[in-house]
């Protein structure tokens, strides 16, 4: 919808209204044509302003209608109808311009923003490419290198830079429409055609062919398999060197291939997931609607390790004040020197001030006795744990929230050991905490939907893709991994190479295949899991039988590694070979290889030859196998959150839209089928198992993933 007013006698105002964001629906589409219509046959109308309802301007086209049929109005025509104006159109843009809503103000003559406004073309993280005559235009207005920058990344820019790019013609700090409609009024009855930048030519760019390979290749590299970064160089290359008609037809050309792709699919649900893992619920009932957070002003950090410190910055660059606390003076003064580091390098990323006078330090936990929520970050021991715990708990002022940062201890026994286990959630971050993007917040049984949604508001204001998951061990992301590693290995036995299977997850769109990443993280931490768990037998014992423990198929093949000291990047050997310990670069090693090879001597292992196909599937449908235990569980409320830990947390290439949408884009028949061919041959390993929610949602037609959670319960509620 648009409504038209007449305002200042004789400016024609057009606003956009569909809440929450103003996308351009159908019905905004028509909206917008109609009005402009009526306000460009209005005699009495000089100039047009067009702006947004509730202080945002436009977020670009309605990303929903593109699962569906369009209808109404199609965008191109009806910017050209505006650029094509007799009047000038200014754009007043407040809150956001993106995508649809910028190209829509690029066919406008003028546009004024607001300071706090934010421009850009997101199109490319959505699959697509600006195809509203964005990628035509916007070189044409700023020049190819900033256009290429911008829609390539589709990163925001502010007013400020908008200004000094050249996107907006002026930037207020007051009223916009205001501005807006006094600048009509100033520019009524002005010449338009230098305000059309679709006549415009392109400023002239010096070798246009070496820049557009540079930029093509560097865009190839950080890809990682995705089609839409390498459509929008083509379509600003079309902008450089074609006339704008067949620009524009070369920008149709390429939005075409990217629309109907998978990929593009991909990438508008992982929109949409991680918007809807903010919507938690619990198995209890308890929703995020219907639980209110408490306010959280002071926060405390317990123990100042790696995740600590990183935790302390995430805090910090919230604008909390945070207490900082770890007994050992030494270890206190690194820190303090670590973390301030941490919050400057920050700030000057971000240009603003580092929150430095935000983090007390302390020796002493008492220092803790006011804040309302305690993060715990001590060393992963359940001893240890339990007495921080306790002394918190008589420490804290009633009704302060303990959080533990645990990856794999059991939160409910945490909770159990203190007097208020209501209190008590688990704050799952990964290293390092300020930067990585996700937080499994988890909760127990007797954790209170006031904790997990405290949490839950406390990770979104770090700006955390928050999940809430319930406990079980390794929650949802390591849980999953168990598996997808333990195939890794069990390759290796049969014949693959680290690089063999690195290569094949890597071209899937991994950043890193599972061992360069067992490298970088440190091979000595499964380990010290593994020899926890009982399960790892010093000794060279051979056969079949020394690789069965616990009655399924064991790999002791990473404790061996241990035992020669080969802990990854940190010694300098690992699966790979570095020139030196905490190198980055991984070279293969001859050594590893004829470890290997004595290694399936050994036990009486033939090598085979294996392919990628056997390594994505073996590797990729065990892990998918746990995400459907762990959605039958009740773990994860639904497959968005598994989708959302897997994209933001373990570098699942977003292109692919997370384990489970990758699982429904294959055909869940198809992982069923293959599961149940390696489950033949392996029949030692109860991943391969195919899970019996995978049976039961194929038995009932393999619905689309939209439906699982309908499907998983009306399934449970037949059991
Ligand atoms: C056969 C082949 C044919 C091929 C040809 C096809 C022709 C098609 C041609 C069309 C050409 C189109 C070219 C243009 C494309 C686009 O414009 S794509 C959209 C680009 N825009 C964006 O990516 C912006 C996305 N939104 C945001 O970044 C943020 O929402 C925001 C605007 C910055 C606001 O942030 P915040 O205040 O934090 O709110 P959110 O929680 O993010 O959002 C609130 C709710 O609004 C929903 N929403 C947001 N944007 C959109 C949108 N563009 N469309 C639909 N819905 C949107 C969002 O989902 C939230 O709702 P809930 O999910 O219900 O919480």
């Amino acid at each position: 919808m648009a409504e038209y007013n007449r305002v200042s006698e004789c400016v024609g105002l057009i606003t956009l209204r569909n809440p929450p964001v103003n996308a351009l629906s159908a019905a905004v589409r028509q909206g917008i044509v109609d009005t402009v219509q009526r306000a460009l046959s209005d005699p009495n109308v000089k100039s047009v302003v067009i702006c947004g309802q509730n202080g945002i301007f436009c977020g670009g086209a309605d990303i929903k209608e593109f699962g569906s049929n369009m209808t109404g109005p199609p965008l191109i025509p009806m910017i050209h109808a505006i650029e094509s104006a007799n009047k000038p159109v200014v754009a007043a843009i407040e809150g956001s311009a993106l995508g649809g809503g910028l190209e829509l103000a690029l066919g406008c003559h003028y546009r004024i923003a607001h300071s706090k406004a934010r421009l850009g073309l997101p199109e490319v993280s959505l699959g697509l490419l600006p195809a509203a005559g964005g990628s035509q235009r916007l070189p044409r207005l700023i020049g190819v290198p900033a256009a290429l920058n911008l829609i390539t990344t589709g990163r925001h820019v502010t007013a400020a830079e908008a200004l000094q790019l050249g996107i907006v013609d002026q930037v207020t700090d007051h009223n916009t429409v205001d501005a807006a409609v006094k600048f009509a009024l100033s520019v009524a009855g002005r010449s338009l055609d230098p305000r059309r930048i679709s006549t415009h030519p392109c400023p002239q760019q010096p070798d246009l062919d070496a820049l557009f390979e540079e930029v093509m290749q560097k865009v190839r590299q950080s890809a990682r398999g995705a089609i839409a970064p390498i459509a929008c160089v083509q379509a600003v290359r079309a902008a450089a060197t074609l006339p704008y008609a067949q620009g524009m037809e070369r920008e149709r050309e390429l939005m075409a291939t990217l629309f109907t792709s998978g990929q593009a699919r991909a990438l508008q649900y992982c929109f949409f997931a991680e918007r809807a893992v903010g919507r938690w619920r619990m198995p209890s009932g308890a929703r995020w609607d219907t639980s209110k957070p408490r306010p959280v002003h002071k926060a405390a950090v317990i123990g100042l390790g790696t995740m600590g410190r990183g935790i302390t910055v995430a805090l910090a660059q919230t604008g909390l004040s945070v207490i900082a606390v770890e007994t050992q003076e030494k270890q206190l003064m690194e820190a303090k020197q670590a973390i301030s580091g941490m919050l400057e390098r920050g700030a000057k990323r971000r240009g603003v001030a580092p929150a430095l006078d935000g983090v007390i330090y302390s020796q002493n936990i008492q220092a803790v006795a006011d804040v309302d929520l305690v993060i715990e970050a001590v060393f992963e021991d359940i001893a240890l744990k339990t007495k921080v715990f306790q002394q918190l708990s008589a420490v804290c002022k009633p009704g302060t929230l303990l959080c533990t940062n645990t990856s794999a201890l059991d939160v409910d026994q945490l909770a159990s050991e203190t007097p208020n286990p209501e209190l008590v959630v688990g704050m799952h971050f990964f290293a390092p905490a300020h930067v990585m993007k996700l937080l499994e917040v988890v909760y127990g049984p007797r954790s209170s939907p006031q904790a997990v949604a405290t949490a839950m508001q406390l990770g979104k204001k770090m700006g955390k893709a928050s999940v809430a998951v319930g406990n079980c061990r390794g929650f949802v992301g390591n849980r999953m991994l168990k598996p997808y590693i333990e195939e890794a290995f069990f390759l290796l036995e049969e014949g693959a190479t680290p690089e063999l299977v690195d290569q094949a997850l890597e071209e899937f769109g991994f950043p890193m295949g599972v061992f360069r990443m067992s490298d970088l993280s440190g091979l000595d931490v499964g380990w010290r899991v593994r020899k926890g768990d009982g399960l790892v037998e010093p000794g060279t014992a051979s056969g079949r039988s020394a690789r069965i423990r616990q009655g399924r198929r064991y790999s002791p093949l990473g404790d061996l590694l241990c035992e020669e000291g080969r802990f990854g990047q940190k010694t300098g050997r690992g699966w790979y070979q570095y020139d030196k310990p905490g190198s980055r670069v991984a070279r293969s090693d001859p050594w590893l290889h004829s470890f290997l090879g004595a290694y399936r001597a050994q036990h009486g292992l033939v090598a085979r030859r294996i392919d990628h196909q056997e390594v994505l599937e073996r590797c990729l449908y065990a892990l998918i196998n746990e995400g459907f235990h762990i959605l039958d569980d009740g773990i994860a409320a639904g497959p968005e959150d598994i989708d959302v830990i897997y994209v933001s947390g373990y570098g699942w290439p977003r292109h692919r839209g997370g384990p489970m949408f990758y699982a429904n884009m294959v055909g869940l028949a198809k992982v069923l089928e293959r599961l149940e061919h390696y489950q033949q041959l392996h029949p030692e390993v109860p991943h391969l198992q195919p899970s019996s929610l995978l049976r039961r949602l194929v038995a009932s037609g393999s619905p689309p993933i939209h439906k699982w959670g309908e499907a998983i319960k009306k399934l449970h509620s037949q059991l």
